[in-house]
């Protein structure tokens, strides 16, 4: 128990280290602050929460893995290689795929209430 509570505090330090350090991962989660938000005032089903619980959990996972990406390749070669731009390029490539398809599934989800709202 002891060891799951340490691993536990370790990985929390992971993402409040990840949350300082970069500007994505700040702009990430006043996304998903936004959202939620904005999912309360829409009152939003079970199953629409649950869609955007994901979406959301995904980007954010990317990013954090997307940081232990550039840590490495900056631990590994700092000096710049082909390589080394290739892993952390990719690696944002991934982060940016899944904001983009989170932008598409975030308005699919909140758009049609939300003018509704608006203009109902
Ligand atoms: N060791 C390297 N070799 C070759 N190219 C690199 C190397 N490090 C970074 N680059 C290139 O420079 C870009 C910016 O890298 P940089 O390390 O400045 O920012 P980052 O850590 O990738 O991203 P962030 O700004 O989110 O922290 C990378 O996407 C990559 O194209």
């Amino acid at each position: 128990m002891r060891r799951f509570i340490a691993s536990l505090g370790y990985a929390c330090s992971g993402i409040y280290q990840a949350v300082r350090s970069q500007r994505h991962m700040r702009i990430h989660c006043v996304a998903v602050a936004i959202v939620a938000a904005t999912g309360l005032v829409l009152s939003l089903n079970v199953l629409e929460w649950a869609v955007l619980c994901l979406t959301m959990a995904l980007v954010i996972s990317l990013e954090l893995v997307n940081t232990a990406i550039e840590h490495v390749v900056d631990l590994a070669s700092p000096e710049r290689r082909p390589l080394a731009k290739a892993a952390k390029d990719t690696a944002a490539g991934a982060v940016l795929a899944a904001a983009i398809f989170a932008v598409i599934v975030g308005l699919l989800i909140l758009g049609p209430p939300l003018v509704q709202l608006i203009f109902g």
